[in-house]
């Protein structure tokens, strides 16, 4: 299949790009066969988007950022410098606007190590001792509204590598400090953002239908981000407590989701107070929501749901690279310590890359 308009050819980062729908679907799906195969009869066919959805859905971006002779370039880094890829067709229209704002406008002398865009927040991260002149970001301004963006921040990170963000040394620059999605859900530069908000709520009105959150019902939501999920718990009565470790995304939650209780740091350090608030509850009544990062669950988190928790109902909703797959780890174990797995639903949050996303559902 020829490249997409303004895909770069050395860029490596969308595997299956070479791939069209039918045949990066059915290679997902043999993957996920082989790699859950122990679940085999609960593995439903992928859910995925069809034609010009498959690319322009990335709204949040993190781009090394490079001063050349030319002007500024944004992409990935690599050794032997920035590799640009100013239009990449699996971008949000937004992140590609904004990119040719800043490369039109920016100083040549700002220190800008790293670009960042969740949604309608962009970050300009840089690495300095002291903060950087920003006098020229009023002229940005008609170009910034223009791309959809409601925000433009400064952060100072000088440690900024494989984690971007760090919670101090934030300055906003221009426009509103928070956003709001389609759903309403408040959100800042520094959210987590699920692609394709279609998928991700099919994957959660699959939790939802699973875990029959009501009155009586107690759900831990583990790494639960700006509280999607918690919202929809909590609005259907069942007694909900999150734990995030961002601290932008825990003040969020709160807003997104106030019925809920919400518990700051790693889902690890807060199992003192996760055990009495689900232990209040019969075993029956409770259910453990988890979305962790790419690694899984923590170990010592893993063991609590096992030995401690005993939820009646867990939906764990997992990010797969075909270099890794934690899914099937955790669900080893979770079989071997009696959740039955009832279904594995795959959707393709990632389209023309070799992620996959998968919701697993086990009961007791
Ligand atoms: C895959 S995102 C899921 C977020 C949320 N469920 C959503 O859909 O927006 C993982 C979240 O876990 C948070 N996180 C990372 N490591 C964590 C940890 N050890 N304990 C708690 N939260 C963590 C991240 O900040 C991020 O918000």
């Amino acid at each position: 299949m020829p490249l997409p308009p303004g895909c770069e050819p050395q860029c490596r980062a969308c595997a299956y790009r070479g791939l069209d729908e039918t045949a990066s679907t059915a290679r997902k799906q043999d993957w996920l066969a082989r790699r859950l195969a122990p679940w085999a009869a609960a593995l439903a066919p992928l859910t995925a988007t069809t034609g010009a959805a498959r690319l322009g859905y990335r709204s949040r971006v993190l781009l090394a950022a490079e001063r050349r002779e030319a002007g500024w370039c944004f992409g990935l880094r690599r050794r032997d410098g920035v590799l640009a890829i100013p239009d990449c067709p699996v971008h949000a229209p937004p992140v590609r606007t904004t990119l040719h704002a800043l490369a039109a406008q920016l100083p040549a002398d700002f220190p800008l190590a790293y670009y960042a865009q969740s949604g309608a927040q962009a970050t300009l991260i840089v690495k300095t001792r002291t903060l950087p002149a920003t006098g020229w970001v009023d002229a940005l301004a008609t170009g910034l509204a223009g791309a959809g963006l409601d925000g433009l921040w400064l952060h100072r990170n000088p440690g900024a590598g494989v984690h971007a963000f760090t919670d101090n040394d934030w300055h906003l620059l221009w426009g509103a400090p928070r956003s709001r999605d389609a759903d309403g859900l408040v959100y800042g530069p520094a959210a987590f953002q699920q692609p394709l908000p279609a998928l991700h709520a099919a994957a959660l009105d699959a939790a939802t239908a699973f875990l029959a959150p009501a009155p009586g019902v107690a759900v831990a939501d583990l790494y639960c981000g700006r509280g999607a999920s918690l919202a929809r718990w909590s609005a259907h009565g069942a007694r909900t407590l999150g734990v995030e470790l961002g601290g932008e995304a825990v003040a969020c939650a709160r807003l997104n989701a106030p019925a809920a209780e919400v518990l700051r740091g790693t889902c690890r350090q807060r199992l003192a107070q996760l055990d009495p608030w689900l232990a209040a509850v019969p075993a029956p009544a409770r259910r453990v929501y988890a979305n962790p990062p790419r690694g899984g669950l923590e170990p010592e988190v893993l063991d609590w749901i096992v030995a401690t928790a005993r939820p009646a109902r867990i939906a764990y909703l997992a990010y797969l690279a075909c270099a890794a797959a934690p899914l099937a780890r955790d669900l080893a174990v979770l079989d071997a310590h009696g959740w039955r797995v009832h279904h594995l639903l795959p959707f393709d949050f990632f389209p023309q890359t070799d992620h996959v996303e998968t919701l697993a559902l086990l009961a007791r």
